[in-house]
């Protein structure tokens, strides 16, 4: 079993006893009275150094990576240093994040939030929405692609944006061919964990204008950003640096300015 395998298994259960709990028809409703989602891709428009700023205590490589995790400090710090978007890692298991925190955050700060987990259901999708994202996480390498499309198309009609995500050559043209404006490269091969940063470039290049390409994973630097910048990523999702960092906000900063 991948690992991959093993989070979705895990997280099986509680997705089966929610939807038991509160029917997706009724969360439906609820969203029906929810103001506007905040506009996720914008500021990926305009030109700069645009970072997805990431929110984890831990991750299944890594293991715990931030033990004191104070994350509406971290989510405020982030935000005041010029974050674009946050990305809050809700899977409970493997990375302790939940919705709660996703919640939490999206009354704490304004910007918009992207719920990072792993999602296989429509049920997450309306579930992100109702806790304050306005955009969701979709793995090419967990879904086959008529899902990938039918998952994307929901998100799209509750309002949200979609980050499709690849790490390699197949995944990069399932994404393309379904209608998702952001695109995400990971240069962290999700099953072996391998870290392929030459491979990440290429993709990243190959991620055409009418979409938006985000460069995902092990980003430390501003020459880091820029890097991925040049090979054509428009913005950068960034967990590890920040968490690990005593101030994520300095970090951040650091990372956009080129210096400390
Ligand atoms: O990071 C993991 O161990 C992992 C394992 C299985 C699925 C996903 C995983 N990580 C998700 C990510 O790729 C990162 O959280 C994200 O791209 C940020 O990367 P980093 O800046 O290296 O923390």
């Amino acid at each position: 079993m991948t690992i991959l395998d093993q989070i979705v298994h895990d997280l099986l259960p509680d997705l089966t006893a929610s939807k038991e709990r509160l029917p997706l028809s009724e969360l439906e409703i609820m969203v029906q009275d929810m103001p506007p989602a905040r506009d996720f891709a914008a500021a990926f428009r305009t030109p700069g150094l645009h970072v997805i700023a990431e929110l984890k205590k831990a991750s299944p490589s890594k293991g715990v990576i931030r033990p004191r995790f104070n994350y509406l400090e971290c989510a405020r710090d982030l935000a005041a240093a010029g974050a674009a978007a946050l990305s809050v890692v809700t899977e409970e298991k493997h990375f302790q994040g939940s919705l709660q925190m996703l919640s939490e955050v999206a009354e704490c700060v304004e910007i918009p939030l992207l719920r990072k987990d792993f999602i296989i259901d429509p049920y997450q999708i309306c579930e992100a929405r109702l806790h304050g994202a306005s955009a969701v996480l979709l793995i090419a390498a967990l879904l086959p692609t008529g899902e990938l499309a039918r998952l994307s198309d929901y998100a799209q009609s509750l309002g949200m944006t979609v980050l499709g995500e690849a790490h390699n050559e197949d995944e990069l043209m399932t994404l393309l061919g379904c209608d998702m404006p952001l695109i995400g490269i990971n240069a962290r091969d999700l099953h072996t964990f391998g870290i392929h940063i030459g491979n990440a470039s290429k993709l990243l290049g190959e991620v055409p204008a009418d979409r938006i390409a985000i460069a995902e994973s092990a980003m430390n630097s501003h020459d880091d950003l820029m890097h991925a910048m040049r090979a054509g990523a428009r913005g950068f999702l960034v967990g590890e640096a920040l968490m690990r960092a005593e101030y994520p906000g300095d970090k951040l900063k650091e990372m956009l300015c080129g210096h400390a």
